[in-house]
């Protein structure tokens, strides 16, 4: 603020293609011209513009008029690997305190893809919570629809993250979001498309503000209907930022799979063999467990290949880095080397 006396603190709630729209107030929004390096599209000169240095949904900038004239640094950012053969990482949102993993307990109830969701939302000062939505259903379908969602998940209460399973289109029964939803608090749903998250959030709200989908009546998935990330003020003072249906989520390598799998990481540590891979070892406590039916083989199956990912994403992380450091020793050789030549200039 030194440095920009004249400039006051905006938030970011909308991210289009040609810019930004920043608020100061609840019932405040305009856009503002960002600085020039934000508007370079992804890929342009490769590694120039970080997902540090550009602002996403959630992000405080420092606003001059209408201009934006800094981003200031971020409490928390949920991050994933972007699509694509090169490294890049993509910001989902920023200052976040509580991210809502959405999930349908319909034909969408997926146990492995509630845990792929948390591995990439945890850590940083946020607070996971499952909501599994179109509870109402399912419990006028088959009463043990829910006791079996929460058994798949029960691993995941151990660890201390909250699951709550509610009807997404009732006031009272999303009034169990609360505790996560007070004045200042800021949560994101993440899910898959039609898991109703724009359900949830014109509950929150009181009001239709997103259109929802129509379920599509043989997969259960809703029409594609969320085209950007925007965050809303809610009644209760939080603020709720609702993301697209993601389809691919791919870690970025900072991950912490220990974390999230730590039921199996503290079965390994009583493996026999330090490297044990829990395939044929003899002493295995993994596989013991497994035989013991006290580990899910799914969940365990899943813990591997998150690993894998995980593993791969880090080393394409590291190898990254590398390279720009070398760009950038190989920059400031050349122009050491011009300014031999032709003089400082
Ligand atoms: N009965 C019932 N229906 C629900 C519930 N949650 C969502 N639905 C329905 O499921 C469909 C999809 O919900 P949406 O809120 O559009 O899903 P979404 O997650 O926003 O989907 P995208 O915008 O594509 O990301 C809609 O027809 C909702 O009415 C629930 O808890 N109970
Ligand atoms: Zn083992």
């Amino acid at each position: 603020m030194a440095e920009h006396p004249k400039a006051r603190p905006a938030r970011v709630v909308e991210q289009h293609r040609s810019g930004y729209i920043v608020s100061d107030g609840p019932d405040h929004g305009f856009p503002v011209e960002s600085l020039p390096e934000w508007q370079r599209p992804p890929g342009y000169r490769k590694g120039t513009v970080t997902i540090d240095q550009r602002p996403g949904v959630g992000d405080w900038l420092l606003v001059e008029g209408r201009k934006a004239v800094a981003l200031l640094p971020r409490r928390s950012a949920i991050k994933r690997g972007a699509a694509g053969e090169h490294y890049q990482q993509q910001l989902i949102a920023a200052n976040v305190d509580t991210v809502f993993v959405v999930c349908g307990l319909d034909a969408d109830f997926n146990p492995r893809r509630i845990e792929r969701y948390l591995l990439l939302v945890r850590g940083g000062g946020v607070e996971p919570v499952v909501v599994l939505t179109k509870a109402d259903q399912a419990e006028a379908a088959d009463a043990e629809v829910l006791p079996d969602a929460m058994a798949a998940l029960v691993e995941l209460a151990a660890q201390g993250v909250a699951v709550r399973a509610v009807n997404a289109r009732d006031a009272e029964s999303v009034a169990a979001l609360n505790p996560w939803l007070q004045p200042g608090c800021t949560a994101v749903l993440v899910g898959s498309s039609g898991a109703g998250k724009s359900t949830l959030t014109n509950t929150l709200l009181g009001t239709e503000r997103m259109k929802t989908g129509e379920v599509r009546e043989n997969d259960s998935r809703g029409r594609h209907t969320t085209t950007h990330r925007a965050l809303i003020p809610l009644p209760t003072g939080a603020c709720l930022i609702d993301t697209p249906g993601m389809r691919e989520l791919k870690p970025t390598g900072e991950e912490d799979v220990a974390e999230n799998f730590s039921d199996v990481e503290a079965l390994a540590e009583k493996c026999r063999f330090r490297d044990c891979k829990h395939a044929r070892e003899p002493g295995c406590a993994v596989r013991e467990a497994i035989e013991a039916g006290k580990l899910d083989p799914q969940r365990f199956a899943n813990y591997l290949k998150l690993s894998d990912e995980v593993a791969g994403a880090a080393h394409r992380l590291a190898h990254r880095r590398a390279q720009k450091a070398e760009e950038k020793v190989a920059n400031k050789s050349l122009s050491k080397r011009l300014d031999e030549k032709y003089g400082k200039h």
